[in-house]
């Protein structure tokens, strides 16, 4: 049996960057420079890794590791490092994991400067209390200023970078120092080895071989294989078939104590029965009271998803049910819409999560959808006192009944060079924004704003994207439910209303957003034998109108009727367009109608 591990030879840290500062670069070379992968296993090991994010779509794991760290002080130290998802969909599972660490090592990239996805993470850093590293990267880079983005880090986030360490993760320059700041700055871990089990789940995941695999942090107390454990918020109760710990691969561990992370399996059927943040504790004698903070996974954007063909309904079904059996965020219920048809409503953590389930519905289950647009969940305050929550524009009761609407807000931070700062205040202003700071670190501006999700959620990020030419960093977090004088808007294509293109808006906005969507429609709708009128609607009152003229003549009629084959090469080129239509009463609406209608233009 190995020796316990004392807990002042352990450092459990995480690394906070923005998206290609380097993070996974710098994993890498800690686990290098300190023979956990053999070097020539280092490559097949990289490949795994990327095999397993491509798997999950998103970086969630492959980076988690421990380290065996022989110090300058003549002790080898346990270092863990939880990897954590960089992206704000996941801002709750990233809080859990910093909560699972002590410090952090702050990366910023040398010849870039914080970005608002490294002011996101870091704070998450700082709420959980820990001791910052921050790193320089790239110093190898020509463009590289470290001694402008020192500045930078302590004018931005206020942290004072005076002993930022300078490194090249690529060349491997600096890594040593790394290595030993995590020993000597960043605190060991606490905990009770006497007391009851108190463990924290920190994720989750589905593999082939073992079934359910669970990621715990020990707070106090002693986990061992055969154990029987309960999860806190779900009580159930589990054993322990395997325990280990990734290095990365996984050995096998009799025990982890205090301070230590590790994984476990214990028949678990499906990820969903996991919850992130939940306490784990023994069956008997377990702890009373579970760890703070735990909160059940909230979908906060939703969207219809609609097979393009009906006879792909069951299918998606499936599929919808495989994915929903190990992402216990994405939620979804069947809807019918006259429209479109048979599908289902699904709620995501965010717009990325959509698109990852989106991508993989269409690719790994080969599937071709109708997205409907992107809606979040509006509050309805009904003048029982009821509250109820609105996922889904189509289905707002009557008014009469409703007191008031709340909608989310946000709070987002925009980092971006000041050429471009007008047109960001522009585009904020557009979608209900108010302006709540703005500072300059050089010649970058930080704006934040207070927005509405609803006005985020659909194509702002990637006007935000095209307006400064891909410049601009964007991070948001959900701050509160606010009243506002929203309502409901219908467009009615040949008087009848179509429930997938409803959608709720300000009412100060709704006629210049109303004209918008009936021109667009207008384009969308190829003419049919007869008038249509497109129309939008608040209630009864029709507050903008175009009219789609009728076709005259049919697409086969400059043939002459004398070439038989080029008659059917258009009408074939006909039916395969069809395809992607949707029968509505009489009219034929196209798929891409549904999305592109809703995307604004400035
Ligand atoms: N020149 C130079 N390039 C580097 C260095 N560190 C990382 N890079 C490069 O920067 C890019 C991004 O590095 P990653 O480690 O993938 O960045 P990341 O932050 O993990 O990015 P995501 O995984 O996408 O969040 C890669 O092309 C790396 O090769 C460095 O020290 N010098």
């Amino acid at each position: 049996m190995r020796a316990m591990t004392q807990l002042d030879q352990i450092r459990n840290f995480s690394i906070v960057a923005h998206i290609d500062h380097g993070k996974s670069t710098l994993a890498d070379r800690l686990i290098q420079m300190t023979g956990t992968v053999a070097e020539r296993d280092m490559k097949a090991q990289l490949l795994d890794s990327m095999d397993i994010e491509r798997e999950r779509g998103i970086t969630i794991k492959a980076n988690t590791v421990r380290i065996e760290y022989p110090a300058k002080d003549g002790r080898t130290y346990i270092l863990n490092l939880i990897d954590t998802p960089g992206h704000v969909d996941f801002a709750y599972e990233v809080s859990r994991s910093m909560r699972a660490v002590e410090g952090s090592l702050l990366v910023v990239d040398a010849s870039q400067g914080v970005e608002a996805q490294t002011l996101a993470n870091v704070y998450q850093a700082i709420d959980a209390g820990h001791e910052i590293v921050p790193v320089l990267n790239k110093i190898d880079l020509p463009a590289a200023d470290p001694d402008r983005v020192k500045e930078n880090i302590e004018d931005v986030i206020g942290l004072d970078a005076s002993d930022a360490i300078p490194i090249s993760a690529k060349t491997g320059l600096g890594i040593p120092d790394v290595l030993e700041a995590i020993v000597t700055r960043l605190p060991a871990p606490k905990g009770d080895r006497e007391a009851p089990l108190k463990a924290m789940l920190v994720d989750s995941w589905y593999d082939a071989y073992l079934g359910v695999v669970v990621m715990i942090r020990v707070m106090d107390g002693v986990i061992r294989k055969g154990d029987r454990v309960r999860m806190m918020q779900t009580n159930a109760v589990y054993g322990i078939d395997k325990l280990a710990v990734l290095k990365p691969q996984m050995v096998d561990i009799p025990e982890l104590g205090p301070g230590e992370i590790g994984i476990f399996t214990a028949s678990i059927k499906q990820v969903r029965d996991t919850r992130v943040g939940d306490t784990i504790t023994h069956e008997r004698k377990g702890c009373e009271v579970p760890l703070p903070g735990f909160k059940p996974a909230q979908p906060v954007v939703f969207c219809g998803l609609f097979p393009v063909d009906a006879n792909d309904f069951e299918a998606l079904r499936d599929a919808i049910e495989k994915l929903a059996l190990n992402d216990a965020s994405f939620s979804y219920e069947m809807e019918t819409s006259a429209a479109l048809g048979f599908g289902f409503r699904c709620g995501f953590l965010g717009l990325l999560h959509l698109e990852v389930i989106r991508d993989r519905l269409e690719r790994e289950y080969d599937l071709d959808l109708i997205t409907t647009a992107p809606s979040v969940v509006f509050k309805l305050h009904m003048k029982d006192g009821e509250v109820r929550d609105l996922h889904n524009p189509a289905d707002m009761p009557d008014l009469t009944y409703v007191d008031h609407i709340e909608e989310p807000r946000i709070k987002a931070t925009i980092m971006v060079p000041d050429e471009y700062l007008g047109d960001i205040l522009k585009l904020c202003q557009d979608r209900r924004g108010i302006q709540l700071n703005l500072t300059y670190a050089g010649n970058r501006a930080m704006v934040e704003y207070d927005l509405p999700l609803a006005e985020v959620v659909f194509d702002f990020y990637d006007r935000l994207k095209s307006v400064t030419k891909g410049y601009a960093s964007f991070d948001y977090v959900i701050s509160e439910y606010r009243e506002d004088h929203l309502v409901k808007m219908s467009i009615l294509v040949n008087e009848e209303p179509v429930d997938a293109l409803s959608m709720m808006v300000h009412r100060d906005r709704a006629e210049s957003r109303g004209r918008a969507m009936v021109e667009k429609l207008k384009e969308l709708i190829p003419r049919h034998m007869f008038k249509i009128p497109i129309q939008a609607a608040i209630g009864a009152r029709v507050i903008a109108r175009e009219t789609l003229s009728a076709m005259r003549k049919d697409v086969t009629a400059k043939c002459y009727g004398g070439d038989a084959t080029r008659k059917r090469k258009l009408l074939d080129k006909q039916k395969a367009g069809k395809k992607r239509m949707r029968q509505f009463g009489k009219v034929e609406i196209p798929q891409e109608a549904f999305i592109s209608a809703l995307k604004m233009d400035g």
